[in-house]
């Protein structure tokens, strides 16, 4: 149980300490209201929420190296800062194909829904 209770404590502390996860935690809850609203088929919600996953992970794994860094070093490095920047570029590449995938899946219910 000891793995499962760390790995719960490291989850926590990111949604208590990083914005960004609380950001992606509504955007998930957001995705959960939709599904149950616009009915996409199976594949699509499986689709849909391994996004949200996707994105959910590699904030954790963001806030991973952020602590790292600031473990390692609170000088300004260029490789400090290309190791952070870096990261964040992965949540923000995996966010642009969640918010993609969500457009593409919901996009064309909202329209027959609203015209
Ligand atoms: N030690 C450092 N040396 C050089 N640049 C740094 C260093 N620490 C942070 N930076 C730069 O400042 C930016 C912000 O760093 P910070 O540690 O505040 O994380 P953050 O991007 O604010 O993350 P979050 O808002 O998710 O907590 C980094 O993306 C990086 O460009």
């Amino acid at each position: 149980m000891r793995p499962f209770r760390v790995a719960c404590e490291g989850i926590l502390h990111a949604v208590r300490s990083e914005r960004n996860m609380r950001l992606h935690l509504l955007s998930a809850l957001l995705v959960f209201i939709f599904s149950i609203w616009l009915q996409p088929t199976r594949l699509e919600t499986v689709i849909l929420f391994g996004w949200v996953i996707a994105v959910i992970s590699m904030e954790l794994m963001n806030t991973a190296i952020e602590r790292t860094v600031d473990l390692v070093t609170k000088d300004v490095h260029p490789l400090a800062k290309q190791a952070k920047d870096v990261a964040a570029g992965a949540v923000l590449v995996a966010s642009f194909g969640a918010a993609v995938t969500a457009l593409i899946i919901f996009g064309p219910r909202l329209w027959n829904m609203l015209y």
